[in-house]
Formats: structure tokens, sequence, C-alpha cells
């Protein structure tokens, strides 16, 4: 069975064979060792170029993959017939596997819960109340960077400091609950080493293991299959299974504290930090109150509180490492954007409101333009879990020169959704597509923009994707993201260091010096005091 599953592709005909694509480098990987490689920006340019929006990538053993960016096939894919797309076997099997219950994510209708319980705690209402928490952390942050550079302009990791930030902000905003205190150099906390590690670990597994995951994880109870995760000899999923039990013993932590509290009444939960506004205290809440069939099991709620702090960490502080990177780079945006904050700042005589700061034009743009250009996680997969027909906006050539405007996809087709390669697209954004040009927001967007339909959630780009998997803190991580610029860019000026920066296309885009394959994650540069 498992040869026949592995071999099919090699004697069967598939409706994809005759999707034009990059020919195979390897019979057993195909092309993804090239789609998949850290430094595959020049591959996703060239085969986007050449192919156009629908590509057909060869995989495991011949398997037909398809890389997407089509307008039309995306919005199938993530509104239209998202039950019949599913996300690829990936982080919660692997966490299944070790974990019971899943460590990240939830699936089915367990996830259709959470996101009832989560959607208005991600509401905009929510955001302004949570304001004075992302004030005071993101203060802290600026006032221990003061003191990293009082003696005058020196170079800094800032990539270092945005994911300290990132992680204390989702600890006290989303689980009321303290990382680090942010106030000196120190080494982070165990959990950011966790998140860093748990993408090229589960990448490891991933490619020779994806066809076994969905089976695995229904094989015996959690602790049957972790003593057989123990025997198995694979470095990277003993690695994997040790990143997991750092992130699940946090929260457990966490989560049995919150549970106390709310069991002791309201003044001890008033006494614990986020005093009961934060995230995690409203799902628990909200899930007591829940009736007995919507209510979620308790190690749901652990799941999702690793979803959170995975999915807000590295995503947020890759996308502000390359917004100063920017900066550094493009002084004169910088000292723009300066101006615009000390005038807001002037006018308002205070730290800027909610409506304040995310009315500010400038900011505004520089914000969406970075997320166009370099969205932090570059691609997501999905798998056709149904045949189903997948109509395009713009028809292809086939292999056999005939035009294709429906793509029968078969039950189990993997999808690459290019994100970057959408957002890049220069049908719809024109020739300029490939410079970083904030100005482009202050204008109307182009008619090909509006008029493309993404299911995207924001701003016409697929850097959030859509549908009900969508990100769900996507105005969470803008706020961070302009509170850190307006407090960093009028206290500092921002200058490249002499490192060169490479950007490693991972799950989750991260900045690295010295080479384009170490893992050692930094951004170098270099911070003055504005009021030296
Ligand atoms: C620039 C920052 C961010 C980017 C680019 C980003 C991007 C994404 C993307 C592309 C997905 C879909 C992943 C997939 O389907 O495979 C996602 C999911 C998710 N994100 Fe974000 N994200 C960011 C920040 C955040 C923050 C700050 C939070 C929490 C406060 C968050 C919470 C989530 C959650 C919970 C999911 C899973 C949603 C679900 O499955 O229902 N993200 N994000």
């Amino acid at each position: 069975w498992l040869f026949w599953k592995a071999c099919r592709t090699l004697f069967v005909r598939s409706s994809l064979d005759n999707i034009p694509g990059p020919p195979a480098t390897s019979i057993w990987t195909g092309v993804l060792g090239q789609i998949f490689n850290p430094d595959a920006w020049g591959f996703h340019e060239e085969i986007t170029k050449k192919y156009g929006s629908v590509i057909k990538i060869k995989a495991i053993l011949g398997e037909n993959q398809l890389y997407v960016f089509d307008p039309k096939a995306l919005h199938q894919i993530f509104t239209k017939d998202q039950h019949i797309f599913e996300e690829t076997p990936g982080f919660i099997e692997i966490n299944r596997l070790v974990l019971g219950p899943g460590l990240l994510g939830t699936l089915g209708e367990s996830h259709r819960k959470q996101r009832k319980m989560l959607n208005p705690v991600f509401s905009i209402a929510h955001m302004r109340e949570m304001m004075p928490i992302f004030y005071s952390v993101m203060y802290r942050l600026r006032d221990a960077l003061v003191t990293q550079v009082k003696d005058g302009p020196k170079e800094i990791d800032l990539l270092h400091w945005m994911s300290r930030a990132a992680l204390e902000l989702i600890g006290q905003g989303g689980l009321g609950y303290s990382f680090d205190p942010l106030t000196e150099e120190v080494v982070p906390h165990p959990y950011i080493k966790a998140i860093k590690g748990l993408g090229p670990a589960t990448h490891k597994i991933l490619i020779p293991g994806r066809y076994l995951l969905s089976t695995a994880v229904k094989i015996g109870t959690p602790s049957f299959r972790r003593t057989i995760v123990n025997w198995i000899p694979w470095k990277a999923l003993h690695d994997l299974r040790d990143l997991t039990d750092v992130m699940h013993n946090v929260c457990v932590g966490i989560y049995e504290s919150k549970k106390k509290a709310l069991l002791e009444g309201d003044e001890a939960v008033e006494r614990q930090m986020g005093r009961g506004k934060d995230i995690l205290s409203i799902l628990m809440r909200a899930n007591t109150d829940a009736s007995d069939v919507d209510r979620l099991p308790e190690e749901e709620l652990l799941g999702q509180m690793s979803t959170f702090i995975f999915a807000a960490t590295d995503t947020t502080s890759g996308a502000l490492s390359r917004l100063f990177h920017l900066l550094a780079t493009h002084l004169n945006v910088q000292e723009k954007l300066r101006q615009e904050l000390g005038e807001a700042r002037q006018k308002h005589g205070r730290d800027l409101s909610y409506d304040e700061l995310v009315s500010l034009p400038y900011l505004d743009a520089i914000v969406r333009e970075t997320l166009r250009l370099y969205a932090p996680v570059n691609r997501v997969s999905r798998i056709a879990r149904q045949d189903v027909s997948l109509s395009l906006s713009n028809p292809i050539r086939g292999l056999d020169g005939c035009e294709i405007r429906n793509i029968a996809i078969p039950k189990n087709t993997v999808i690459i959704i290019g994100i970057g390669s959408c957002n890049r697209n220069p049908e719809l954004w024109g020739p300029d597509v490939d410079e970083w040009k904030p100005e482009r927001w202050l204008e109307p967007l182009p008619e090909a923009v509006t008029s493309a339909h993404l299911p995207g959630v924001y701003s016409n780009l697929m850097t959030f994707i859509g549908g009900s998997r969508s990100c769900i803190g996507f105005k969470f991580s803008q706020l961070e993201m302009k509170i850190v610029l307006a407090l960093l860019v009028e206290s500092f000026k921002i200058t490249a260091s002499n490192k060169e920066i490479f950007w490693r296309m991972s799950g989750i885009v991260q900045p690295t010096v010295s080479n384009i394959h170490s893992t050692n994650f930094q951004l170098p540069v270099i911070l003055q005091s504005t009021e030296q």
C-alpha cells in the first residue's frame, strides 16, 4: 500500500500533467528543494515570470502539486470552496504526535467554535481598550534602547529586541502574563528559542513525513505515540518533541494560574497581569459561559495559547525588522515619517489614541507597502479534500498548446499559495510592482487591483490570507507595528550597519547576517538618540 501510495504518480496519468512548470531536478524531491530553499527568492521570481499564475510543481516521486496566485483561483480556495481546501498536515499533526490533542491550533468544528469566541476579542473596540497595555510594553522597550545608546550611536540587534517585545505584548495582551521585563540586555525567554527552532525542525520532518503524519496521529494514545517517537532515531523529530515540551509547559503554567484566579473570583483576577482583560481570560470566561455543545475542552484552550504565541511573535518581529531595515536604507522616508509623528504629537500633546494613530496616512502607507512587498509569511499550503474544478481569471496555455480556463484538481492535490507572488503581481500593481513605494498608498489603487477581488482580509493583499483560517490577529499586529514605529522613530535615528543582511525565505521570513544559510537570526542597525 505504502509503495503504491508513494509511487503511483510515476505510473498514473493526472489532469495536472498538462500544466506547464519547471522541470524536476531530482526524481525524489522534484523541485521542492528549489522552492523551499532559504534563498528561493530568485527561483520564485523566475517561475512566476516564465509560467504565470498557476504553475505545476513536481514534488516527491513525481507527485504533481500546484503553485497558485491567480486571483479567481485564490477566491475559490479561500472563500467559495474553502471547505474543500484544508490546511496541509503540518504543525497541528506533528504536535498531536507527541502531545495528544495538539499544541498548535485546532481543526474542524473545534476551530469554528474558537473563532466564534475569539472574533470579538480581536475587534477594533477591543484594540482600543488594549492601548494602555501596548503603550506600557513599548515604552519599556524604548527606555531599554535609550539606555543602550546613552553613550552615543551604537550597533543594536533590533530583531532581538523586536522578538522580545512581540513576545511580551502577546504575553500581556494575549495571555495576561509577563515573559520579559524588557529592561536590559538579557538572554531571551526560552520560548523565543523554541519558536525559532520550530519552523526549521518541522520543515525537516514535513517533506519526508507528510504522507504518514495524518495516519500516525490517529494511532494509539498520546503517551503510546510519544514512546514510539522516543524510540525512532531521528534527531529532527526529537528536537521537535523537546521544543514542543518547552512551549507546552509554559502554557500549562500560565493556564493553571489563570484558572485558579478565575475560580477565586473577581479580586484575584484583578490582581493578575492584564486584570482579566487579556484574550485568554476572556476566552476562558466565554468558555465557562458557553453551552455544553459550544464548550471547548481544556486541551484545546491550551493549544490555542500556543497558537497565539507562535503566530504573533516571529511574524510581527520579522515584519518590524523589515520595516526598520527599510527605514535605515531610505533616510528620506524615515525623516518624513518622523515629521508626521512629531506634528501629530504636537497637535494632541500626548500619546496618540488608537484612532489618531491608525489614521496617520504616511505611517499607514509605510506599513501597507512593507507588508505588500515583503510578506512575512511568503507562502502557505492547502490540500484539496475532494476532486474539484479550479477556475482561473487568466487562462494559461497547456503543454498541448490548448488554452486552459478551468483546471480539474484531483483529490489530495497540494496547492502552494504564492502570497508573495500575488502581492507582487505586475498585472495587478503595474510595472513598478517590485519597488518599495509607500506613496502608492496615498493615491487611489490601480483599477486592476480593486477589480481583482482578492480574498485577502487586508488591503487587497494576501499577506494575512482570507477566509475562515485568515489571520485573526492582523489588527493586533498593525497596532503593534504602528506603536513601535511611532515611539522608536521619534526617539532614534536609524541607519544601516556595514553588515550585509540576508532574508531567509523560511515559513516566516527572518533576517540573518554572514550568509543565507545561517540560522543565527539578527538585524544589526545603528541607533542614535534623536536628542544627541
Ligand atoms: C505581520 C504579522 C502577521 C502576519 C504576516 C500573519 C500572517 C498569518 C497567516 C498568513 C496566517 C495563515 C496561516 C495558514 O493558514 O497557514 C495566520 C494565521 C493566524 N494568525 Fe497571524 N500573522 C501575523 C500576526 C499575528 C498576530 C499578532 C496574531 C495574534 C495576536 C496572529 C494570530 C494568528 C492566528 C491565531 C492564526 C490562525 C488562524 C486560524 O487558523 O483560525 N497573527 N497569520
